[in-house]
């Protein structure tokens, strides 16, 4: 059986650090993005990836950052993995001697297979819910028909992911991994426990039908 791997993403607690581990998430998300309710700083950062247990992979969140401010990140925080969710070029993402995801946030038009061939440095693609004006975390979903099948087994499927609707768009889409913000909270910035292990139930009730 194909196993999706799980990130889970705007930690923000210790607890919930423990919440996600204990579930068996594959990655947690930090967002070190200033806007946003789930946003750490790199104190906290720090103190939640000590707490990690081995093989959960911790994810830096930057959007359209300051270069410097992702340095001086990384030389404080033991990311193992950056996630560029604005609207970084590939030349940005690739100069911090670590492996990258780009999210790609599904615009009108946009063209998958010419954003794959563009950001051909990244460990893997994202996708995520367009709405204008707003960076992501949204908890709405997209129109799943959209993604090339051809990109399917490859792409990480974010964007209003939740408990009740993830198994079937793991059924319908089969991607490498998901991703979920908004959809375990109980409110902005607040894991909901329960919820994050309704969610790991929900995949593999989706990877039984894959
Ligand atoms: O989580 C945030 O606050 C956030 C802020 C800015 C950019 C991205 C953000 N989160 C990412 O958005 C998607 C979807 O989130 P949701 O499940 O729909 O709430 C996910 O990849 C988060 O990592």
């Amino acid at each position: 059986m194909i196993r999706t791997r799980v990130k889970i993403c705007g930690l923000t607690c210790a607890a919930d650090i423990d919440a996600v581990s204990v579930a068996g998430a594959d990655a947690v998300g930090l967002v070190f993005h200033p806007d946003s309710p789930r946003a750490v700083s790199i104190a906290q950062a720090r103190a939640l990836c000590e707490r990690l247990p081995p093989f959960v992979t911790a994810v830096g969140l930057f959007v359209d950052a300051d270069p410097e401010r992702v340095r001086e990140t990384l030389r404080q925080v033991p990311l193992e993995l950056l996630q560029f969710h604005g609207e970084e070029p590939p030349e940005y993402c690739a100069a911090f001697a670590r492996r990258w995801i780009k999210a790609v946030r599904m615009r009108p038009g946009i063209l998958l297979e010419a954003v794959r061939a563009r950001y051909a440095g990244a460990a893997g693609l994202l996708l995520d819910t367009y709405r204008a004006g707003v960076a992501g975390g949204t908890g709405e979903r997209f129109d799943w028909a959209r993604i090339p099948q051809a990109l399917r087994g490859e792409i990480v499927l974010a964007g209003g992911l939740a408990p009740d609707n993830v198994a079937a768009a793991i059924a319908a889409v089969r991607p490498f991994g998901v991703d979920v913000s908004g959809g375990v909270e109980a409110s902005k910035g607040v894991k909901d426990h329960a919820k994050i292990s309704a969610f790991m139930t929900g995949v593999r009730d989706g990877d039984r039908c894959r």
